[in-house]
């Protein structure tokens, strides 16, 4: 039986182009003056002591540390100080109005329905803790945050990784079986389901024939009290 369903963001709860056309740029151009202005500030001082020990220069300039971010961001790189980072700046533009976080319309009925069953619900996302409450609570939608009970980003580990699963079905206090994730991505998928997890792919755009878990096109057609 499901007790939780976790959700990934990008590509499964939300366009990636919301993610890559408005995030990124907006971190991309504010980045500098941002680490400028705030690194002798916390929590930004400590973020960028962690991105000094993790690329081994204890020494590194916040110049040098802009174009380490910089290079983060061209790569894409699921780096924890970066997206903690990025989910402060991204804060600005949810609070000016200046973007809503976008949902797929399918969404916020699917986890209406999901918490009436008594389906706890979590989101498991390389975006920060901070960044994903934004999307939900700046959401097209409105303010989707109370549907959850649970968030975690990269702090339990990477999403390809079979530990991140591990560690979040201690902390939710379930049996593996219990929990279903939802993904556009059939690594992450792969890696739940190697923790015990049951899974299932969101297609919201092209289709993944390497797949080999079950998928759907939209939330409403996930029905988790007839998962067999
Ligand atoms: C919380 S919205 C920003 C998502 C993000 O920064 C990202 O890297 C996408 O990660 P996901 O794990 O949701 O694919
Ligand atoms: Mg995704």
């Amino acid at each position: 039986m499901i007790r939780a369903i976790v959700t990934d963001i990008e590509g499964t709860t939300s366009d990636i182009r919301f993610v890559h056309d408005v995030l990124f740029p907006m971190a991309h151009q504010r980045m500098a003056e941002f680490v400028s202005q705030q690194q002798s500030r916390e929590p930004v001082r400590s973020l960028l002591d962690d991105l000094r020990q993790e690329i081994n220069q204890p020494e590194a300039s916040a110049d040098q540390l802009v174009a380490t971010l910089e290079d983060f961001m061209a790569q894409d790189r699921k780096s924890t100080v970066l997206k903690a980072l990025q989910g402060m700046i991204w804060r600005d533009g949810y609070l000016n109005g200046d973007f809503k976080g976008h949902v797929y319309e399918d969404v916020p009925p699917a986890l209406m329905r999901w918490q009436a069953q008594g389906i706890a619900l979590g989101v498991y996302s390389s975006g920060s803790v901070e960044a994903q409450k934004l999307l939900f609570g700046y959401s097209s939608a409105g303010d989707l945050s109370p549907h959850f009970s649970a968030w975690f980003d990269t702090h339990v580990g990477a999403k390809r990784e079979a530990d991140a699963y591990r560690t979040i079905a201690g902390q939710l206090g379930l049996a593996p079986d219990e929990i279903l994730f939802l993904s556009d991505i059939h690594q992450e998928l792969d890696a739940a389901q190697e923790a015990g997890w049951r899974t299932i792919q969101l297609i919201r755009g092209e289709q993944d024939p390497l797949s080999r878990h079950p998928q759907v096109q939209r939330f409403d057609q996930i029905s988790p009290e007839n998962m067999p």
